[in-house]
């Protein structure tokens, strides 16, 4: 199984022209603050509900803070039998730069 990463740009368009799964792993306190729009929180204790309720063939993005740890959680997503999750480069930090329209507070 190899693991996707896209670009910003990429998850961008995807958010506008399909419909997606947009995942924050970020802390609590980070995710409140802002996050990607129309982010779902991912951790520990949404988990469970997500793994029951989710649809594993839609499209699923997961933003981190840089990139780096998304990876780990789209890997495990797509163990988990997503069939389309992709980990988002740049992450939040990124995001928030090129696209801050697309951001909830
Ligand atoms: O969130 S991070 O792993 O990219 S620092």
């Amino acid at each position: 199984m190899s693991l996707s990463r896209i670009s910003c740009e990429q998850a961008h368009e995807l958010m506008h022209n399909s419909c997606c799964q947009i995942l924050d792993i970020r802390d609590p306190q980070s995710y409140q603050l802002s996050r990607p729009a129309g982010a779902k929180p991912l951790d520990n204790n949404t988990l469970p509900a997500f793994l029951n309720e989710a649809d594993r063939q839609a499209p699923t993005l997961v933003f981190c803070y840089h990139g780096n740890s998304s990876q780990q959680a789209a890997l495990f997503l797509q163990q988990e039998g997503f069939t389309e999750v992709h980990s988002v480069d740049g992450g939040f930090e990124l995001w928030r730069q090129l696209y801050p329209n697309d951001i909830e507070s």
